[in-house]
């Protein structure tokens, strides 16, 4: 498979933190989870990718060509971006912000269309004619979900990027839209890189992991159960892999430091 994106020594600089350097590779169609603890970058990575965030040095290559040479409609209609907070001011009706995915894409006659039948693939369709700011947090993130949807309908072999798109959401909700999301990008050819904090969707819907740890990446592997060890230093935690026929489940058990803690406090005693 061809490359999609390419990162080449980025480094981003942010106050006093760094992030990077990072060098990273990824083909069309792959879908690739990130993740990492609270503050370890992820989303700054997503931001960088998606071109929210300038490098301070490094260069990004999307489909061959530099990404601060592409226009921001060329980049539109190639990529769809689900940021961690979407703030969707006023009391807008659910169909416009969902159709608000369509602005790169002139005479579009068939925006109802796609608006509706993005909700639909969203799990959304129900919501439609409300008022976006009286809805759940979880209902909100559905309908931004359905934006992104929209956004790379009629698209093919391009890129969707996701910042917790399923944080807000109870759990069989979570993994149907996992699903939903894997099937949409996989119709179409898209790419998919999501920022996740559960290692089960990581492990059961994505082919390759970027761990990243203190603003560098720690490794870049496939999502098999093989990466056990490296997910255990990641988090600090000790975990626990189990497996049958409808995949895996990986159990946090205990952190590690607090395991050394504990000893040191026994060898006191
Ligand atoms: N604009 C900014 N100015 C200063 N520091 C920033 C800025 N944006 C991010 N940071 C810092 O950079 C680090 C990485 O932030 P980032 O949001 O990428 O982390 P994350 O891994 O996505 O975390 P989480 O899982 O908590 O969402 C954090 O320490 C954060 O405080």
């Amino acid at each position: 498979m061809g490359t999609l994106l390419c990162l080449q020594d980025v480094r981003v600089a942010l106050g006093d933190t760094t992030i990077g350097p990072l060098t990273l590779r990824m083909t069309a169609g792959e879908r690739v989870a990130i993740l990492g603890p609270s503050g370890a970058g992820k989303s700054t990575l997503l931001r960088l990718i998606a071109r929210e965030l300038r490098p301070s040095s490094g260069a990004l290559v999307f489909e061959g060509r530099a990404l601060v040479d592409w226009s921001a409609a060329e980049l539109a209609r190639r990529r769809a971006v689900l940021p961690q907070q979407h703030g969707v001011a006023f009391g807008l009706p659910v169909e416009l912000v969902v159709a608000l995915g369509r602005v790169a894409r002139q005479g579009d006659g068939h925006q109802a269309t796609i608006v509706r039948e993005a909700l639909v693939q969203a799990q959304a369709e129900h919501l439609l004619g409300r008022r976006f700011d009286t809805l759940s947090g979880g209902e909100q993130a559905r309908v931004q979900l359905a934006r992104v949807f929209a956004q790379a309908w009629d698209a093919r072999d391009g890129l969707l990027l996701v910042d917790e798109p399923v944080a807000a959401l109870d759990p069989g909700l979570s993994l149907s839209l996992m699903a939903s999301m894997s099937d949409f990008a996989a119709q179409r050819g898209h790419a998919l890189v999501a920022v996740l904090h559960d290692l089960n969707l990581a492990l059961n819907h994505f082919d390759r992991l970027w761990l990243m740890k203190g603003g560098r990446l720690l490794a870049d592997c496939d999502a098999l159960p093989s990466t056990l060890p490296l997910l255990e230093q990641l988090y600090d935690t000790r975990l626990r892999l189990l497996s049958d026929e409808h995949g895996l489940a990986v159990l946090p058990l205990r952190s590690t430091t607090a395991n050394a803690a504990r000893q040191r406090e026994r060898t006191r005693a």
